[in-house]
């Protein structure tokens, strides 16, 4: 196909930041009863009561942050009495981290860096708390991050709890949650389940013509007209809608849109789309993978390094002898670390009872490109498989 030539200094891009995974729609479509309910979770806060705990449960990019972010922004406007936090678990697993970034929302500045017990960060936010007369939220976003070593129990009791130390504070949680399979009543205390005692929001998938409303609507904002022709627009739905995530949908037409425009085209092509979803298909591995502490980068380092020696299947000892190689960690710190990639959905670990018990491990879709590929390229089941091209 012929595509007439474009100025070196055109774009197809009318709003680039459209395509951005930070970007808040203006238009927030097919979850208006999500909306309701987290709207009635906050109700009593609005009131100056403690918010009705709720865990919003769906798999990745079903729009569960994006909920919270539009329903925090609306009562910003409308009210000073409640405080919402939103607090990527990503990106803070300590309790002094995610302490802080309370701390943060109400007083504006971080707390001093060092020397500061969790226990007088905690009681400072209580005493503005009930000094301003305000109720306090917290979005705890992708929760499950902090359930291996305990954290999630910590935190939630430490915030959910606060009305014991200090009475007259009203608190409560948002919890998102991708991982389905999360059980809190195997990873929570009951201590800490008898105070959250959580209601739960579902965020479904979204149907292939609900997918395809949402790209339009991004792509009219975002690109100029006639850019992604009917039959990319086809391709990319299908895509879209076999990996259930609208993050992939919207970092295909961000890189095919630059691929084009790269090579001075007006349109971009089913042939642009499909080169991206190459490097596209990996991105969840990649994100979380980005996540990992160099402890825990070290252990899946090893786990691949071990693999790649031979056809045998992986045994955790033989990981725990290459990792000594390079730095020397407790048994016990080794198989936390293990567990952690198994929860992060990076391994799978089976035990096997053969002449003595054998841990074996198998390293996920996707996580041996992410490692070992250029930046970007990598993958991740998101919906058991459905991303994989033989299912496509
Ligand atoms: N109904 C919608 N309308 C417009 N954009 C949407 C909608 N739902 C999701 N998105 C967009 O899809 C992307 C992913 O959404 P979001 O981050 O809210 O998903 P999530 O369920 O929180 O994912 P994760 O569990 O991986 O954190 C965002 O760019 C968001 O703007």
């Amino acid at each position: 196909m012929k595509h007439p030539s474009l100025m070196s200094d055109q774009t197809l891009f009318r709003d680039p930041a459209i395509f951005e995974t930070t970007h808040l729609p203006e238009v927030f479509n097919y979850r208006d009863a999500q909306m309701n309910d987290l709207a009635f979770a906050l109700r009593p806060a609005v009131r100056g009561f403690s918010p009705l705990n709720t865990v919003l449960r769906g798999p990745p990019g079903t729009g569960k942050t994006t909920a919270v972010r539009r329903i925090f922004a609306e009562v910003r406007e409308v009210t000073q009495r409640v405080v919402p936090v939103l607090i990527s678990c990503q990106t803070e697993q300590a309790p002094n981290a995610i302490y802080s970034q309370i701390f943060r929302a109400i007083f504006g500045h971080m707390p001093p860096r060092s020397g500061v017990a969790n226990e007088r960060i905690l009681e400072k936010i209580a005493l503005r708390l009930i000094e301003r007369k305000a109720a306090l939220v917290v979005c705890l976003d992708d929760a499950h991050y902090l359930i291996p070593d305990g954290t999630l129990n910590r935190v939630l009791s430490a915030i959910l709890r606060m009305y014991e130390a200090w009475p007259g504070t009203h608190t409560g949680v948002f919890l998102t949650i991708s991982d389905l399979s999360t059980d809190f009543t195997r990873t929570l205390n009951p201590a800490t389940l008898s105070v959250l005692h959580a209601a739960n929001v579902y965020f479904m998938p979204y149907g292939a013509e609900e997918i395809r409303e949402i790209l339009l609507d991004r792509i009219r904002v975002g690109l100029y007209p006639g850019v992604v022709p009917p039959a990319a627009l086809d391709y990319l739905v299908e895509r879209t809608y076999a990996c259930c995530d609208l993050r992939m949908g919207l970092d295909l037409v961000k890189r095919a849109a630059t691929t084009a425009e790269r090579e001075a085209r007006t349109e971009v092509t089913v042939e642009d789309l499909a080169a991206a979803f190459q490097i596209s298909r990996h991105l969840e591995v990649a994100t979380v993978v980005g996540t990992l502490s160099s402890g825990e980068r070290a252990v899946l380092d090893a786990v691949l390094a071990v693999e790649n020696e031979g056809p045998e299947q992986v045994i955790a000892k033989q990981v725990y002898e290459r990792l000594g190689e390079r730095e020397h960690v407790s048994y016990t710190v080794f198989h936390e670390r293990l567990r952690k990639l198994e929860h992060l959905r990076l391994l799978d670990l089976t035990v096997r009872q053969e002449k003595g018990r054998r841990r074996e491990i198998f390293v996920r879709e996707g996580v041996e490109e992410v490692l070992q590929g250029p930046a970007g390229s990598s993958g991740a089941n998101r919906c058991a498989g459905v991303c994989d091209d033989e299912k496509w």
